[in-house]
């Protein structure tokens, strides 16, 4: 008898609403052409483990999960293998170990859900170690290239608007300036749809530069128009109006994201002088029961990768285009970072909106149309 395929799956980067989807999608996928799937822990971290860190998947192991939030394999965003921090302070590459890992638990084919960070890292091990690769599209952020959604962007756009209605209607009761940091990476996708679908009244992204002066003038024109508070949605990979990124540095030395709210509600509160408050919505936008939007995706997106081992069709990534899942090079994908497009429909939609979402040309009237 031909021994049965066996193919791995790992989730890598933030967790997000989704991923249980795309691992139970696979594992069904997987039992229509009888292949045996082994879920990887913690992602490269469980290849580099001896023993490998892996379990068989079986349909009943993954019957229910795609409601749950979070990753039931683990992932990880830290200890990139080519570049691994040891315990005496220098980094060190192991990716051979990581490499070795697919080949001792004798995989055909891996499946790796990712972002661009983990995406990439994954493609030149592949590349590296000869294994048959397919990627998944995964991340809050929404910055993967060649695919228009990765999985995870609508469970977060989701707590970010839920979270905006509430804020509103502290900042009416108050008559305050509320400001919402939104998490992002370098893109600033949740905060112009969260900022449109939330009603807010200035939306910053990274890809757009802004004045304090018109933010500022923003607000104070809503109040001379009789409306007591307003609404701020700030990307957290915006700079400061100098150019300088907020950032901090944890107790583990780690630098990352936060305060730029801070820094934009003080700038109101200090020019305005209307009481601003100002809220991190931090993690929350990762967790929680993944959206109907994001399971749809992860399903899609789980059947088709298996589908493309099935095919031997390798080095690529599944993506979604034009109301369909395809097939594109992965590196094609890792190639563009996918940032907000400043020419858009979304930024042309707020701004029809008459929401400040910074210095674009004045003479322009753009619109969400072709
Ligand atoms: N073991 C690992 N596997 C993959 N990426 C890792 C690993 N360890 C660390 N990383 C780092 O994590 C970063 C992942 O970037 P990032 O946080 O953007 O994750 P991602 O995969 O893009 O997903 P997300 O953006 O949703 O978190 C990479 O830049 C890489 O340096
Ligand atoms: O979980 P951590 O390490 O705090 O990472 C936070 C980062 O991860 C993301 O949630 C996903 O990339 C970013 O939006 C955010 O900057
Ligand atoms: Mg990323």
């Amino acid at each position: 008898m031909p021994k049965r395929k066996r193919i791995g799956i790992l989730t890598s980067g933030g967790d997000c609403g989704g991923l249980n989807a795309v691992t139970r999608a696979v594992v069904r996928r997987a039992r229509d052409y009888d292949m045996e799937v082994f879920g990887i822990k913690d992602a490269t971290v469980g290849l580099m483990a001896r023993p490998v860190e892996a379990e068989l998947l079986d349909v009943k192991r993954v019957s229910g999960i795609l409601r749950y939030g979070g990753t039931i394999l683990g992932t990880v965003n830290k200890g990139n293998p080519f570049a691994f921090p040891m315990p005496d302070g220098s980094l060190a590459d192991r990716s051979a170990e990581v490499i070795e890992g697919y080949h001792r638990l004798g995989l055909d084919a891996l499946i790796g859900v990712g972002g661009d960070g983990s995406l990439a890292i994954l493609r030149k091990l592949a590349l590296q170690g000869n294994w048959n690769f397919v990627g998944v599209p995964k991340t809050i952020d929404n910055d993967v290239g060649a695919t228009e959604y990765s999985v995870g962007f609508n469970t977060a756009l989701s707590v970010a608007v839920e979270a905006l209605d509430q804020l509103t209607y502290t900042a009416i009761s108050h008559s305050r300036v509320m400001v919402m940091e939104v998490m992002g990476r370098d893109a600033g996708h949740i905060a112009i749809s969260a900022g449109i679908a939330g009603g807010a009244h200035v939306i910053l992204i990274p890809e757009i530069p802004y004045t304090l002066e018109n933010v500022c003038k923003k607000i104070i024109d809503r109040k001379e128009r009789g409306n007591n508070f307003s609404i701020v949605v700030v990307a957290e990979a915006v700079k400061t109006e100098s150019g300088a990124p907020i950032t901090y540095t944890n107790s583990l030395g780690q630098c990352l994201y936060g305060g730029i709210g801070q820094y934009i509600g003080n700038e109101i509160a200090l020019r305005t002088g209307i009481e601003t408050r100002v809220m991190i919505l931090g993690h929350l936008q990762r967790g929680g029961t993944p959206s109907p939007l994001d399971r749809l995706l992860g399903a899609a997106f789980g059947v088709a990768a298996v589908d493309l081992i099935a095919r031997g069709q390798f080095d690529c990534m599944v993506a979604w285009q034009n109301r369909r899942v395809v097939a594109v090079p992965l590196a094609e994908a890792v190639a563009q970072y996918r940032g907000v497009e400043v020419d858009g429909a979304l930024v042309a939609t707020a701004i029809g909106l008459n929401t400040y979402v910074g210095e674009l040309d004045p003479h322009r009237f753009p619109s969400p149309l072709p």
